[in-house]
């Protein structure tokens, strides 16, 4: 059944108002999807449990950035320079096809992305590639760095430009300098964010598992390097199965089965905030219904990582045969808040206060800079701020006559006996730290595709095929179905009685009343509708009702007073529906 369940899916994904091409009347457009009713209830069960475990739990801000931001921004991030996938056009059908996937689909390397674009050219030519839309020749084709970021205009003209964010994490770097305020300029902090990102990919494919607009939830965690440390005894007991880069290398590599707490200790997983991470995403990962048994967590050989970072772990979920990446953990240093300070004009740093006061020689400067003349417009303080990052920083540029002091735009050199240069001990409270960063990135859609592919089950109920998704009652679009046993005004009248009460309890109902009772039933199993409650005429005699458990299709006579309790209990778990007791 396997190979098959991702084309069942796409199909009742669209019947059943899960998600679907978007702008179909206008034929559609590649990349873009539109989450219908079902699917955008699930999307926002499962940002909210993201919401609860990785913001709320954690004591973690939550933000709502823009998803356009001004061009400078992406200049100091590296997007607009690095930002790029491999281009290859067709030369017969002129399709365009991404260089290393063609050649990760047909050749035995795993990891084109990180070879370098002769290279890559090289082995389409060794091995014959041909283009997968019309099989012609690819060899000698030459690839484009092709950026992925949706480029756009600020206003009228085109005098600002901006771009879509590539990645929501952005939203949250840029704004630190504040956000730190807000964290009462205390290391560690967290800031979350979940919104859309925008990627314009060279071949979106699979469904909504690569699309150019998507929704990321992402955890900015800042840390000091020297003194942060997350508490691993709250995960040193999750089981784990890890691909580490080693196994991946040997000839006979394997995954290995572990928990977090032996990866640590054997160093297996070296960074504890990864290692920390890791444990608590296994855990929420299951609990909103992706499989265990199809998931695990994959190290990025050296190549892969991106240069700044210093270790990063994908979560993969096993769909049809492949491993899909459905997030990033990284640990990426102080590149993105170094990057910004060097590129705009605020501080991204902490002041992060020593145990106990050190006396340090310190380059000095004379605080009355009046005299260094008009082009400093009179602001001579913020030369001297200048010079005193300079003084801390670089005692090196100090040692010629003159000292380069970059201020506004220009950079002035200013005679060393001018600044008043001289070095004294100073004793200090503590240091300006530019915080590291450790980033949870978790993809929204790639994890609904993957919730519904593993919950998918074909079955045979009375002698008939059924086809029911078991999703997690925490997820569910909706959580239960009422119905009326046939079209009965009392009946009828009875059936919304019950939804509304249902509804005022705060669970997600559905009411329906068309076609046989037969047809609703396999309709909300096909949505993955945990309960459905049906009221007949006994109904109205005896105050009870059929209350039926999708995976089982096991029926139980309750009573309809209790209906809202005993719900919202099997909703919360705390109680399972074959103990329930029947009237
Ligand atoms: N085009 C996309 N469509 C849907 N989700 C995406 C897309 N690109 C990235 N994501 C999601 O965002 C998460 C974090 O983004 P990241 O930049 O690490 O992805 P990536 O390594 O570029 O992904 P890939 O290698 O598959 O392009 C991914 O794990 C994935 O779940």
């Amino acid at each position: 059944m396997s190979d098959r369940i991702s084309e069942k899916l796409t199909e009742l994904a669209k019947r059943r108002g899960y998600f679907f091409q978007s702008s179909g009347a206008y034929g559609g457009v590649g990349g873009f999807y539109t989450f219908g009713p079902q699917g955008a209830a699930l999307k926002g069960n499962v940002e909210d449990a993201w919401r609860d475990r990785f913001a709320i739990a954690e004591g973690h801000m939550e933000i709502d950035a823009p998803t356009i931001m001004p061009e400078p921004v992406f200049e100091a991030s590296g997007h607009l320079e690095t930002f790029d996938d491999m281009l290859v056009e067709c030369p017969e059908c002129e399709e365009s096809h991404r260089a290393d996937h063609i050649v990760e689909d047909e050749t035995e390397y795993e990891d084109a992305e990180s070879l370098p674009v002769p290279e890559v050219e090289e082995i389409i030519a060794e091995y014959e590639l041909v283009c997968p839309t019309c099989g012609a020749g690819l060899a000698g084709a030459a690839i484009e760095d092709f950026n992925l970021m949706f480029a756009t205009n600020i206003g009228p003209g085109d005098s600002q430009p901006g771009y879509l964010r590539p990645e929501t994490a952005q939203g949250i770097f840029v704004e630190f300098p504040r956000l730190k305020e807000y964290a009462r300029n205390t290391l560690p902090f967290g800031v979350t964010q979940i919104g859309r990102a925008y990627r314009n990919e060279i071949s979106p494919r699979r469904s909504i598992i690569r699309t150019r607009e998507f929704t990321q939830a992402e955890l900015e965690l800042f840390v000091d390097p020297e003194t942060s440390e997350p508490d691993l005894t709250l995960v040193e007991d999750v089981s784990v199965r890890l691909y580490p880069a080693t196994e991946q290398q040997a000839d006979d590599g394997s995954e290995v089965e572990t928990t977090i707490g032996d990866a640590v200790a054997d160093g297996t997983i070296a960074d504890p905030w990864i290692a920390y991470f890791l444990g608590i995403a296994q855990e929420w990962y299951a609990s909103v219904g992706v499989d265990t048994d199809r998931f695990r967590f994959r190290q990025h050989l050296a190549g892969e990582r991106s240069h700044y970072a210093s270790d990063c772990w994908d979560a993969e979920s096993e769909i049809d045969g492949n491993w899909i990446e459905i997030a990033g953990f990284a640990h990426r240093g102080d590149y993105d808040l170094s990057k910004h300070q060097e590129y705009s004009e605020e501080r991204f740093t902490v002041f992060q206060q020593y145990d106990e006061p050190k006396t340090v020689e310190r380059a000095v400067v004379d605080p009355d800079m009046s005299y260094l003349g008009p082009e400093f417009g009179g602001d001579a303080q913020a030369v001297v701020e200048e010079l005193e990052t300079l003084a801390g920083r670089d005692r090196a540029a100090f040692e010629g006559e003159t000292v380069d002091v970059e201020f506004g735009d220009e950079t002035h050199e200013i005679p060393v006996e001018k600044t008043g240069f001289a070095v004294e001990e100073q004793t200090e409270a503590g240091e300006h730290v530019v915080p590291h960063v450790i980033e949870p990135s978790f993809g929204v859609d790639r994890l609904v595709y993957t919730i519904l592919h593993h919950a998918y089950r074909e079955d045979e109920v009375a002698g008939e095929e059924r086809t029911y998704l078991d999703l997690e009652p925490e997820v569910a679009p909706t959580f239960v179905g009422v119905f009326p046993l046939q079209s009965d005004d009392d009946l009828e009248d009875e059936a919304e009685g019950i939804a509304a009460a249902l509804r005022a309890e705060g669970l997600s109902v559905t009411y329906d009343d068309s076609g046989n009772i037969g047809r609703r039933y396999r309709r909300q199993d096909e949505v993955g509708t945990p309960f459905c409650v049906t009221v007949d005429y006994e109904s109205l005699e005896d105050g009870g009702v059929t209350v039926r458990e999708r995976d089982t299709t096991d029926q139980k006579r309750l009573p309809i007073d209790d209906l809202p309790e005993t719900l919202s209990a099997l909703r919360a778990g705390e109680v399972a529906f074959e103990d329930l007791d029947e009237e």
